[in-house]
């Protein structure tokens, strides 16, 4: 079986122009653009290429960018300043801080700043608490894309068997939870999980973010499942994703390809959440499953 390869790239496109086409309606009724925020800490040249092109997509799509560049010494109180400042901005709906930070500066601390609802990355605490308990905030936006995909190729996924691979705050758990409120089996498995084959032979869908190159096999896979790998490691090679993409794509059904996957969905989905954050922050009414 050769499993069909799921363009990212080209969905993400298409959101980013249905966000692009909600743009003109509420400038005309908010008389201002909604805004992101983007900071970047010091000169991770990876964190450098994202933001850039966070910046352009964002005015692609008819919205304002707002880049803060700070040096790598940035002290934390400076830092938190200007998240109290974007924070009592109002031309600004959403504010981005990227991660990683420089390792003298709490991340916690600072994103725990970040007024929950102009948090677009939705890594705040209150909207991990939102999304778990089923009120509205903001989702992490991969694995919101990586649930988009999931959707747009499976339809109603109640009742299907899911595991996430990792557990981290970004990924793994807000995966975990969509997967669930989407009336999922899930099961969310790590780096101290036994036996993590015998999971995934049941699984219809995988969600593999563990950050290992090739980490997942495709003889470990049921055949026909969905295989959402949301690896970003670059390598030798070049950026390969968590999943050995050759073995997999002879046993799953479909699968993301690393790039063009995962990745451009990402960014697709911050802007939608600063479309939506827009329309809350303004009072504007969008229509629910508008975007
Ligand atoms: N506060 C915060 N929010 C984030 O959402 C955030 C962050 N920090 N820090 C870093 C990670 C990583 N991330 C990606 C975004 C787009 C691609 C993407 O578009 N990737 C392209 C390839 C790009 C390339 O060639 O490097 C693709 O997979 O096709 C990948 C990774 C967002 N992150």
């Amino acid at each position: 079986m050769t499993a069909e390869i799921i363009d990212g790239k080209a969905f993400a496109a298409g959101l980013r122009a249905r966000v692009a086409e909600l743009v003109p309606a509420f400038r005309e009724k908010a008389g201002r653009a909604p805004g992101l925020a983007v900071v970047l800490v010091g000169e991770d040249p990876a964190s450098a290429v994202y933001v850039r092109s966070k910046g352009k997509q964002t005015r692609e799509a008819g919205m304002e960018g707002f880049e803060h560049k700070l040096g790598a010494d940035t002290t934390q109180a400076t830092l938190i300043a200007l998240v109290d400042k974007l924070n009592a901005d109002p031309e600004v709906d959403g504010i981005l801080v990227q991660l990683p930070l420089p390792g003298h500066i709490d991340e916690q601390a600072v994103l725990t700043r970040i007024d929950p609802d102009k948090d677009v990355d939705g890594f705040h605490p209150v909207n991990a608490g939102r999304l778990a308990t089923g009120l509205q905030g903001f989702v992490p936006c991969t694995p919101l894309g990586c649930l988009m995909l999931l959707e747009d190729r499976l339809g109603d996924l109640s009742g299907l068997d899911a595991v996430v691979i990792g557990r981290s705050n970004i990924v793994g758990k807000p995966m975990a939870a969509l997967l669930t409120r989407a009336s999922a089996t899930v099961t969310l498995v790590h780096s101290r999980t036994r036996n993590l084959p015998h999971y995934l032979k049941h699984a219809d869908i995988v969600v593999a973010a563990v950050g290992r190159a090739h980490f997942v096999k495709g003889e470990w896979l049921k055949p026909g499942a969905t295989v959402i790998d949301v690896g970003i490691n670059r390598t030798d090679e070049g950026l390969v994703g968590d999943v050995d993409f050759d073995s997999a794509a002879s046993v799953a059904g479909a699968i993301t390809p690393v790039p063009g996957g995962v990745g451009p969905m990402t960014i697709a989905c911050l802007l939608r959440n600063t479309l939506v954050a827009a329309h809350r922050n303004a009072g504007v009414p969008l229509a629910k499953g508008a975007i």
